[in-house]
């Protein structure tokens, strides 16, 4: 999987040398190539963006630079399998489907806004040429879209085979279709006491099946008072 990063701030990205994304470059599991947008600009002071059309607060990004990385990143000929994420506060609800759908992609360019956002003709150009996803983080507001695509980044590539040592920890997790789609039980190790506080007696008995439906029970009790959104049968 090849993952490009467009971005006025590309030192942003350095970070995903670490840990176990480091380990996947390193494994050459994934190729991960961040670019400064200001690359394809012309101008003295490598302009990116400019005033709104129809005026209103703040600056808005100019095609152009937009237009000429995609010409050097990805050519003119149009090809679906190429994935073009853009962070937004006007996307979709970015989602654990989403990142195990992205898993699947062979190429994801996220494309990140700065200022009052891209200039809209860049998101259409892109569509008709590869597939556009615009995608939000979350019901808040960030100053960019870097933040965004490296959340999103580890949802994605935390699920390529090969990336996490032990892929059956993320049939337990919390949106995991094995569990439901709930929220995730909570978890305990040693010492069974500490400051007052004990480990569950069930989860020191030694007996699978009350384990079992022990953390069942309390992840649909979690889900019901946290996020009763995500319960299909009630
Ligand atoms: N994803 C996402 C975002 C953003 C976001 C994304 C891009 C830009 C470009 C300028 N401002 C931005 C905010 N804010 N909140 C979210 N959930």
């Amino acid at each position: 999987m090849r993952l490009d990063y467009l971005t006025i701030f590309p030192e942003f990205f350095d970070v995903l040398g670490i840990s176990l994304l480091g380990k996947a470059v390193d494994n050459g599991i994934v190729d991960i190539h961040a670019h400064d947008l200001r690359t394809w600009t012309h101008d003295r002071h490598r302009t990116v963006d400019d005033t709104p059309c129809g005026g209103g607060a703040g600056m808005v990004m100019k095609p152009d630079p937009w237009g000429e990385a995609f010409d050097d990143l990805l050519g003119a000929d149009p090809d679906p399998s190429v994935h073009v994420v853009i962070p937004t506060p006007s996307g979709t609800p970015f989602r654990q489907d989403d990142a195990a759908q992205l898993s699947h992609a062979d190429r994801i360019v996220f494309c990140c806004g700065r200022y009052e956002g891209i200039d809209h003709r860049v998101i259409d150009y892109a569509s008709e040429h590869w597939s556009v996803h615009e995608l939000s983080l979350g019901d808040y507001v960030l100053n960019g879209g870097e933040v965004a695509a490296l959340a999103m980044t580890e949802a994605i590539v935390r699920l390529v085979p090969g990336v996490l040592g032990n892929p059956e920890s993320l049939s337990e997790e919390s949106y995991s279709q094995d569990q439901e789609g709930l929220l995730e039980y909570p978890v305990y190790t040693r010492p069974a006491s500490w400051r007052g506080w004990d480990v569950p007696e069930v989860l020191m008995s030694g007996h699978h099946g009350h384990i079992a439906q022990w953390r069942r029970e309390q992840s649909r009790e979690l889900t019901r008072r946290r996020r009763p959104d995500l319960l299909t049968d009630e």
